[in-house]
């Protein structure tokens, strides 16, 4: 799937006229190794953030925040102001003295809620990324950093959307200067996995941490898989136990000759396969829609 470049309002947007894409974050490595005094995991984790996901714009023909797409029906229940498009803009408004209802915002919710990829938290960093342009704000970078930590833990790399390995709960981010430009796809089962659920259910918190990555990344495919190899989703074992539909996601992904590495995102239920070429995830996804049409699938570039 291609999303519209930065900033480009795109054929079809109708009154929308600024664009900012919300990609899923991807846990391609994630160790939980202790866990803080508030009951929060520390967490050492490899994320990317491949070319699928949200679209955030601004809209100059409705009032509000107007959601569309296929997953705009699992958003109900809490209305407009617990969607976190609405809180990063009334946070940023309020740091920065502009009036929030001067803006109106339109959300395609392409990504599964509650699914591991950090949908919302995408959501709310495109949200930032977005009026700090639309408003000219004249604001440094860590401010806009501090902001989206009170958003949540994901939302600072969010902002960022580089590959980068992280650490704390989220907040220490070192990104990481070459991925391989290869193929990526998520499938997720259709079934909801809450998080706190699956750090409640962990057997152990006190994992070692990633090994150490490349001053220079990983420019080959082989030698992300050859690291890759040695690390662990932490939270995958927990997760299946919860939700065994991601058992039968991953032994089909592993089953699929064109899928190098297959491994869970976040805490669930999303999974990722690895693909030397791009294409050979495109190809995929459109077999996987065949042969599971209850299941989502997407597919796109590493980074
Ligand atoms: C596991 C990850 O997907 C890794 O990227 C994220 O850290 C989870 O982020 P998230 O879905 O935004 O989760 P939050 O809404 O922040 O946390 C939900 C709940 O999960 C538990 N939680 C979450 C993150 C963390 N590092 N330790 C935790 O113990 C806490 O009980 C928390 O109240
Ligand atoms: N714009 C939004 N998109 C998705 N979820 C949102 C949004 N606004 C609020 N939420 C709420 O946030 C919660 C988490 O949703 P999200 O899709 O970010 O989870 P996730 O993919 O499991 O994230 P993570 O990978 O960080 O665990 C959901 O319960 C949802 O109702």
């Amino acid at each position: 799937m291609l999303l519209p470049a930065k900033g480009d309002g795109g054929p079809g947007t109708g009154g929308l006229t600024a664009v900012e894409t919300a990609r899923a974050k991807v846990n391609l490595a994630l160790h939980v190794t202790g866990q803080r005094a508030d009951g929060y995991h520390l967490l050492d984790s490899l994320v990317v953030f491949p070319d699928i996901g949200d679209v955030v714009s601004i809209s100059r023909e409705t009032q509000g925040l107007t959601v569309t797409g296929p997953y705009a029906h699992a958003l109900g229940g809490g209305g407009e102001d617990d969607n976190l498009v609405v809180r990063a803009a009334k946070l940023l408004a309020e740091a920065t003295g502009r009036d929030p209802r001067s803006i109106s915002l339109a959300l395609e919710k392409i990504l599964p809620v509650a699914s591991g990829i950090g949908g919302g938290s995408a959501d709310a960093a495109a949200t930032l990324r977005l009026l700090r342009r639309e408003w000219a704000l004249d604001i440094s970078d860590a401010t806009v950093q501090q902001l989206a930590l009170q958003l949540g833990a994901d939302v600072p790399m969010c902002l960022l959307s580089e590959p980068a390995r992280v650490s704390g709960i989220g907040e220490n981010i070192e990104l990481i200067r070459n991925m391989p430009a290869c193929g990526i796809l998520l499938v997720n089962p259709g079934v909801g996995v809450s998080t706190p659920e699956v750090f409640r259910a962990l057997r152990r918190r006190d994992n070692p941490p990633l090994p150490g990555i490349p001053v220079a990344g990983f420019a080959e495919f082989d030698a992300l898989l050859g690291w890759l190899s040695q690390t662990r989703n932490d939270l995958e074992p927990a997760a299946t136990g919860l939700a065994p539909e991601i058992a039968e996601v991953l032994s089909m992904l592993e089953g699929q000759e064109e899928a190098a590495f297959a491994r869970m995102s976040g805490s669930g239920a999303t999974c990722f396969a690895l693909t030397r070429h791009r294409a050979e995830a495109e190809e995929l996804a459109g077999r996987i829609a065949a042969s599971h049409p209850h299941w989502w699938a997407a597919a796109g570039k590493l980074s």
